[in-house]
């Protein structure tokens, strides 16, 4: 038996682009996945609630054409089925990119079976053919995360549904309950209320998205209750029993019942103790700030770190940890840049520090964004965050499309430009792309205000000399 290069432990994002990252160098690579490969994004998370999510879109724009005159607008309930129909096609249509045929190109061998690290340097593959001992010169452990239920008396009992199995309904719930409003429930909430369902989003903290923007979780909540979900917030549930969610304010009764409070590392019995890796007493596993665990030849990515909780930089991390086991290079992680979005609508897109944490903000409220003003879709806003320096430190979008339009505010606060630096770039028009370069330019339209004895004098002299 010979040593592999690089063991990469999970097949969803962060294991994925280390494998692929690994094959290109040349390495030996072996993936070992248990379940699917394409993990949580592919088959419970980002890729089936976007398309979802689109349905629903689809579904609400249409209930929305009475009021530009086509008669009779479609109303009712839609079938879960049909939508259900689309995830799967979005499914399938990705699934062959992260496939084991996909990687074979590349050198990456895959190897399905559950991995049990067994010293510092092996692990056991338990799969269908038996069990099998691999020898490693570096491991990355990418097993992710799973929902995790909030220890309430009788949630577990009620078996709820999560975003593990929500993808296998096909009958739409009448009344859905969602416990937690955060990322998962916010999205999912929306998505069956536009469907038809009638659904009431509890939340503990006293606002949705609480870690966004306060004014971002107001426009949330404004929509959904627009739409007709009912919104409890400041409402820990307390007790799940009879049909009903209690807590204060009295039972909320449900047909179905949806727990998005949270996730918890996929680490138990993966033998981390035998490898010499830590965990936190929640489970997330302890790296350094080149995902180095305790154990200096094994590495961690994604979601199992604790220190990322979206696709995109889990396969950053998994890219880096890659280079930085195989070829010693460092390839340091800009987390203070990295955005993210909510996928409601409107999607809340954030980037970098809040407004709290800021010196000084620039805003435009999208009753100014033409592109807003021709969609009807006014209630949005940007909020830019300058640091000490002047610097564009954060960004908040909310609107619909907001996620495209936070990619290049990611890239001014990696590259520390001012709002006159960001506003040299020509935006084009009507885009709500165009309300961060709107709100920097008020940022640039402020300093020429103050410097207006400055260019009076220049334009006197400029008229005296040239008429
Ligand atoms: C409903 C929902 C919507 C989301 N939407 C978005 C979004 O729009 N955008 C975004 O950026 N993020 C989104 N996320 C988050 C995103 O899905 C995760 O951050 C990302 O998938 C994590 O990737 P990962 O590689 O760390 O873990 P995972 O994708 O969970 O992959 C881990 C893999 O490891 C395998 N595994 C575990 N233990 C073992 C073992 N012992 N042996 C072998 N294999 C093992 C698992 O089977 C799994 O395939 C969403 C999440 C949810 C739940
Ligand atoms: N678009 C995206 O990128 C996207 C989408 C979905 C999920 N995710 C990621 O997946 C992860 C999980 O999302 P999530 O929404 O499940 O978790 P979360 O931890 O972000 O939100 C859970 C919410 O549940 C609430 N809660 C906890 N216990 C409760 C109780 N007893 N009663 C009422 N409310 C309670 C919490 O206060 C919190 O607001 C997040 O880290 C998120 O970033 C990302």
């Amino acid at each position: 038996m010979s040593t592999y290069d690089l063991v990469v432990i999970g097949g969803g994002s962060a294991g994925l682009t280390a494998a692929r990252t690994a094959g290109r160098f040349g390495a030996r690579t072996l993936l070992v996945e248990r379940e699917r490969l394409g993990g949580d994004c592919l088959w419970t998370g980002c890729v089936p609630s976007k398309a979802l999510l689109h349905v629903a879109g689809q579904v609400q724009a249409a209930r929305s054409a009475g009021q530009y005159g086509l008669h009779p607008a479609p109303g009712g309930r839609a079938d879960l089925a049909a939508a259900m129909g689309h995830v799967e096609q979005a499914i399938a249509a990705i699934e062959p990119h992260d496939s084991a045929e996909s990687l074979r190109p590349l050198g990456v061998e895959v190897l399905h079976g559950n991995a049990v690290f067994t010293s510092e340097r092996s692990l056991r593959i338990d799969g269908g053919q038996g069990s099998q001992q691999v020898d490693f010169r570096y491991a990355l452990i990418a097993t992710g995360s799973s929902p995790a239920l909030a220890p309430v008396p009788g949630l577990a009992e009620a078996e709820p549904l999560t975003s593990d199995t929500v993808w296998a309904e096909t009958e739409l719930p009448e009344r859905l309950v969602v416990l937690g409003g955060g990322p998962v429930g916010c999205e999912l909430g929306q998505a069956f209320a536009r469907l038809g369902s009638q659904v009431t989003l509890v939340e503990a903290l006293d606002r949705l998205l609480p870690d966004e923007e306060p004014r971002a979780s107001r426009s949330v909540r404004k929509r959904l209750e627009s739409e007709g979900v009912t919104v409890l917030t400041g409402c820990r549930t307390e007790e799940v029993t009879g049909g009903a969610v209690h807590g204060p304010g009295g039972p909320v009764p449900y047909d179905r019942l949806l727990a998005a409070t949270g996730r918890r590392a996929a680490t138990e019995e993966l033998g981390l103790a035998a490898a010499g890796v830590e965990a936190d007493q929640h489970g997330w596993v302890r790296t350094d700030d080149r995902l180095r665990t305790a154990n200096p030849r094994i590495y961690a990515a994604g979601d199992v770190t604790g220190k990322s909780a979206f696709t995109h930089l889990a396969g950053v991390q998994g890219a880096s940890a890659a280079t930085d086991a195989l070829l010693g290079v460092r390839r340091r992680i800009d987390y203070p840049a990295v955005p993210w979005v909510t996928f409601t609508d409107p999607e809340v897109a954030r980037v970098g520090l809040l407004s709290t944490a800021g010196e000084r903000t620039l805003t435009l409220d999208h009753d100014r964004s033409d592109r807003a003003v021709t969609d009807g879709r006014t209630d949005g806003f940007t909020t830019l965050v300058l640091n000490k320096r002047g610097r564009i430190a954060g960004a908040t979008v909310v609107a619909p499309r907001a996620g495209e339009t936070v990619a290049h505010l990611a890239a001014a606060v990696r590259k520390g430009w001012t709002p006159s630096e960001y506003a040299r770039t020509v935006h084009p028009y009507p885009t709500y792309a165009d309300g961060p370069w709107h709100a920097a330019l008020t940022g640039v339209h402020a300093r020429l205000e103050r410097a207006r004895r400055v260019t009076g004098a220049l334009l006197h002299v400029r008229k005296r000399m040239r008429g």
